[in-house]
């Protein structure tokens, strides 16, 4: 069985990695098209040793394609996905627009494969907020094990997750230490480079960030809705690869050399925990991988059955482009479509 697959955003820092991650995971593909803004009409992007030219979206017959890997923004999803939707192709979208509606299943595949068969509703599924997936990916054998009660969460986020404006950035402003560059924030709120800032997405009316909330909604919505998550956001000037801080509370005992040993067994995951220099996971290693990174387990007695660690992944591959693409293998592995051209 091979597939019509449409990369839309296929210009953008998560479209790009889409259409690596495809050829690197050999999905089964017959034709692939590159769809981005009107004013990206010609612009090649490369796949798998070729050249794609970016056709117009406002142009494109979706018609003709069994999947669509969406990863415009949400105010793009939100015109376009539903619309797309009742076409045919299934949607797999990146943007926060519709991981919140009921008819819309949210998966993380190591997580809540199952939920897959919800997509009829709408033809949409839902791609999680990066620093949700890389940490369900890590909660859930742990929730199995133990029941998880509470997590609380800092994240320390790369500008990558702000796209492609956010790494420039970045760049621009440490070249702008040695007088090469452009210091003035714009799309961040202060200057990141040699900063951290503690504000990502706008700031709703009880004192949380948006990104904050939905690291919380989210989780309920992916892993168990029993479990409270209270989390802090912060953008750290790293190019790619989201960091988080991760105290969790367990409603059985689990101590950390039981955690150790599921998570070495769990999809997904690869733990790394040598206590000695240099035996832990930074962000600048995990970048292109696959997998999300666990090191610094440790008991926390400050609460019953309560474990730390540190979590790490590359956000534009787990925490975007790849669970995207795994999320369309579970759709050929689980038979939900049929392309006309099986
Ligand atoms: N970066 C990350 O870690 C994560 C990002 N996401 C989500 O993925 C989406 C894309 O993010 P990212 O790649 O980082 O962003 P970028 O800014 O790097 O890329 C945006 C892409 O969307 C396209 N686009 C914008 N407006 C339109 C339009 N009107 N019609 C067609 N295409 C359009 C752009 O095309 P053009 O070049 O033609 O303007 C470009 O290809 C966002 O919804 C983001 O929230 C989700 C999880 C993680
Ligand atoms: N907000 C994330 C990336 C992102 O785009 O998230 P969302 O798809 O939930 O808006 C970050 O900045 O790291």
């Amino acid at each position: 069985m091979t597939y019509r697959v449409a990369v839309v955003g296929a210009t953008g820092a998560v479209g790009r990695e889409m259409l690596s991650t495809l050829e690197e995971v050999d999905f089964p593909i017959k034709d692939i098209y590159a769809v981005a803004s009107r004013k990206s009409l010609g612009v090649e992007v490369s796949f798998a040793n070729r050249t794609l030219r970016c056709e117009d979206l406002e142009q494109f017959d979706f018609s003709k394609v069994d999947i669509v890997l969406m990863s415009a923004g949400g105010d793009v999803s939100k015109a376009w996905s539903e619309k797309i939707g009742k076409q045919g192709p299934i949607v797999i979208d990146n943007s926060s627009a519709w991981r919140m509606d009921p008819d819309v299943p949210l998966i993380v595949p190591e997580v809540n494969p199952d939920a897959v068969w919800d997509c009829k509703k709408k033809n949409i599924i839902a791609n999680p907020n990066c620093s949700t997936i890389q940490m369900v990916v890590a909660l859930k054998p742990l929730h199995d094990a133990a029941r998880i009660k509470r997590v609380v969460v800092s994240t320390y986020q790369s500008v990558a997750g702000a796209g492609k404006a956010g790494m420039d950035e970045l760049w621009d402003q440490t070249k702008a230490v040695y007088g090469l560059g452009e210091t003035e924030p714009k799309k961040f709120t202060k200057p990141i480079a040699f900063n951290v800032i503690p504000h990502i997405d706008v700031f709703m009316d009880d004192g949380q960030t948006k990104e904050e909330w939905k690291m919380k909604v989210e989780t309920k919505k992916i892993l168990d809705p029993d479990i409270e998550v209270f989390a802090t956001c912060v953008r750290v000037p790293v190019f790619v690869g989201h960091s988080e801080s991760i105290n969790v509370e367990f409603e059985n005992p689990l101590d950390e050399a039981e955690a150790r040993e599921i998570l070495r067994e769990a999809p997904g995951i690869a733990v790394v925990d040598k206590r000695e220099n240099g035996g832990y996971v930074t962000p600048k290693e995990c970048v292109g991988e696959f997998d999300t990174f666990i090191s610094r387990l440790r008991n926390d007695p400050s609460v019953p059955n309560g474990l730390a660690f540190w979590c790490v992944s590359d956000n534009l591959r787990k925490g975007a482009a790849l669970n995207a693409v795994q999320i369309a293998q579970l759709l050929d592995e689980r038979g939900v479509i049929t392309p006309v051209t099986a």
